[in-house]
């Protein structure tokens, strides 16, 4: 599969956020996001998932034309910035919802283990976005968003939930932005940059400095 997303152009009144944007992401590679704050890439993430509609834009799965908004089919699922699993269910309600196997999940994760029954508003942050980040990775949709997967998650858990991405995206179309950019750029297979509203495919990382997103000699 190939989403393919061009010719965005969003408003917010009379400001402009994006245009001249063109993103391809496809199955079996990881399409990072870099950019810095207000950009607008959670905009753009959301444009793909169809719940915010700008004044243009166009989308294509495997050159055919989507008008329908994403969130709409089977095909999607969004890891917003923000939580977005109730507090008040359990865990394995949680699992039984988006129907993802708790075991696997124990399996890379075994301090949860006994807490299938606590509610979600019983962990810390860390640990919220990390079970989101992994019921996201592991739903079973074809195409998977992922705003800031790992804000709040420590270095370790960040390394499984790399190691996770990568194998998902054998199946999946995984478009993946975070401001912990050397992780994006570590696991990115293809690389965007949003800048004055343009996206910039990124083939030099050296151009990072250039667009000025990093400071010179942030590479070394
Ligand atoms: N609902 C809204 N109404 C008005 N302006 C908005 C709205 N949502 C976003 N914006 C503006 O659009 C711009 C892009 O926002 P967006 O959240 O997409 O940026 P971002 O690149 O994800 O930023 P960050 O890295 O800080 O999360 C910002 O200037 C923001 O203030």
């Amino acid at each position: 599969m190939t989403l393919e997303i061009d010719n965005v152009e969003l408003y917010f009144k009379e400001k402009r956020i994006l245009n001249g944007i063109y993103l391809k992401a496809e199955k079996g590679k990881i399409t990072g996001v870099l950019g810095s704050n207000g950009c607008g890439k959670t905009s753009l993430l959301k444009i793909i998932f169809g719940n915010l509609k700008p004044k243009y834009k166009l989308i294509r799965i495997d050159n055919k034309p989507i008008l329908k908004p994403l969130y709409q089919t089977k095909l999607i699922a969004y890891l917003p910035q923000y939580n977005f699993i109730p507090g008040s269910l359990k865990l394995k309600t949680i699992f039984n919802l988006f129907e993802v196997d708790w075991n696997h999940f124990i399996s890379l994760f075994e301090k949860f283990s006994n807490y299938k029954n606590s509610k979600f508003s019983k962990f810390s942050g860390g640990e919220r976005r990390l079970i989101e980040t992994y019921i996201i990775l592991r739903s079973n949709r074809e195409i998977i968003l992922l705003d800031e997967p790992f804000s709040h998650i420590a270095p370790l858990e960040i390394e499984k939930i790399k190691i996770l991405i990568a194998e998902e995206k054998q199946n999946k179309v995984i478009i993946v932005t975070d401001h912990m950019y050397r992780h994006i750029i570590d696991m990115s297979d293809n690389l965007y940059l949003i800048k004055s509203g343009h996206s910039k495919l990124i083939k030099d990382l050296k151009t990072l400095e250039d667009y000025n997103y990093l400071s010179i000699g942030s590479l070394n």
